[in-house]
Order: structure tokens, then sequence, then C-alpha cells
């Protein structure tokens, strides 16, 4: 059996909408599910190898975007959210009972990526959200289990779907903390 990276992309990726507006998540509870409304289309949309984000069940790799803060809202069952690691960069408000992520969200004003929030868009039944576009912190698989020689066959199949692997983001997102962290310095160009 081939490699399954996740199920969003396992049968290729799917092109997003320039002209999708945003939609609706829900968590995976049967009965008073979470729900987040969101007002506008993703941005940098990822698979994500790191331990930390959601994935789901049997998956190598979550699937995360960001929205502007100010275009999210949690609309129904806020109640059942908890904060999985308050003491983490990305505070991931998960639901209680079915373990899913709704929203994370970086509360250090400091942050380059404060204002942003990172959502699984796999959680709504609307197609047309940004589709990812590389993988990130690939080799943090490994820190969940997975086997160490398998990573040259998963990279493989990652640029087989046109996902570019990277083992931290990817360079213009790190280009931009990047900046981010000279401007704060002070730091020239030169
Ligand atoms: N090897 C670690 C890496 C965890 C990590 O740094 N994750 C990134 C990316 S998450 C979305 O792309 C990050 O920014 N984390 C901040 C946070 O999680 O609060 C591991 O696998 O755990
Ligand atoms: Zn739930
Ligand atoms: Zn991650």
């Amino acid at each position: 059996m081939g490699i399954k990276i996740h199920p969003a992309v396992d049968d290729g990726v799917k092109p997003g909408d320039a002209n999708f507006a945003g939609g609706r998540l829900h968590c995976k509870c049967t009965q008073n599910p979470v729900e987040v409304s969101i007002k506008s289309n993703t941005a940098h949309n990822h698979v994500c190898g790191c331990t930390k984000c959601w994935k789901p069940a049997g998956s190598l790799f979550s699937m995360v975007a960001v929205v502007p803060r100010d275009k999210l809202e949690v609309t129904a069952n806020a109640d059942k959210l908890q904060v999985v690691d308050p003491s983490a960069t990305i505070q991931r408000h998960a639901c209680r009972e079915c373990g899913v992520h709704m929203y994370g969200r970086i509360e250090n004003r400091n942050h380059p990526f404060h204002g942003l929030d990172f959502v699984h868009t796999e959680l709504s039944d609307k197609s047309g959200w940004s589709a990812p576009e590389f993988a990130a912190f690939v080799s943090s698989i490994i820190e969940s289990g997975a086997p160490p020689e398998n990573m040259p066959a998963v990279r493989a199949r990652l640029r087989e779907l046109g996902l570019e692997p990277y083992d931290c983001l990817s360079p213009p997102l790190m280009d931009a903390i990047a900046a981010h962290v000279a401007k704060s310095k002070g730091a020239q160009a030169a």
C-alpha cells in the first residue's frame, strides 16, 4: 500500500477557489458539535508533520492554514473548547469530547504570526479553501513514531504530490519570520 500523507491530499491536491470567501468548521462530535465560522479564505495552507498539530486518525501529517483572527468566530458550543497546551506558542483550542483542534491562536503580540489563527479546513464540508502548498516539519513525524528509514519514501511521495518537503516552514515563511526578528532587533539589511 502507498504512503498515506493525509486524506485531503492522498488522491491528489485539489486546487482552491480564488473567489472562496469562507465557511464553517465542525468538530467530530455527533451531538452538539463545536462550530467555528470563518469569513475569509485561508492562506499558507500546508501539511505539517509536527507533533503538536492535530492529525486525523491514521494520518502522518496534519493539514493546517491561517486566517486573520478577526475573521474567525466560535459560533456554537464554545463551552466544549479547552486549550491543549497553555505553554505552547500556538494555543490550540480543542473539543474536550472528540479531541479535534478547532483553532490555534498566538497571544504573544511580538510573534511574527500574531493576528493569524491556525485552522484545519478539512473540518468544513465546503470545497474552495486554499490548497496546501508545501510540507512543513517533515522530519518531526519521526518524533511521533514514524520509522526513520521510511523518510526517503515519504519525501518522494510529498514531491510527487507537489508538496515540497521542508524540516521547518517554507523558505518564504522562514524569511518572513527572520525579517520580523531583524526588525525587532533594529538590524538593517546590507
Ligand atoms: N519538532 C517539533 C516541532 C514543533 C513546531 O515547531 N511546530 C511549528 C509548526 S506548527 C504549524 O505549522 C510551530 O510553529 N509550533 C509552535 C507551537 O506548536 O506552538 C514537534 O514536532 O513537536
Ligand atoms: Zn467535538
Ligand atoms: Zn504543526
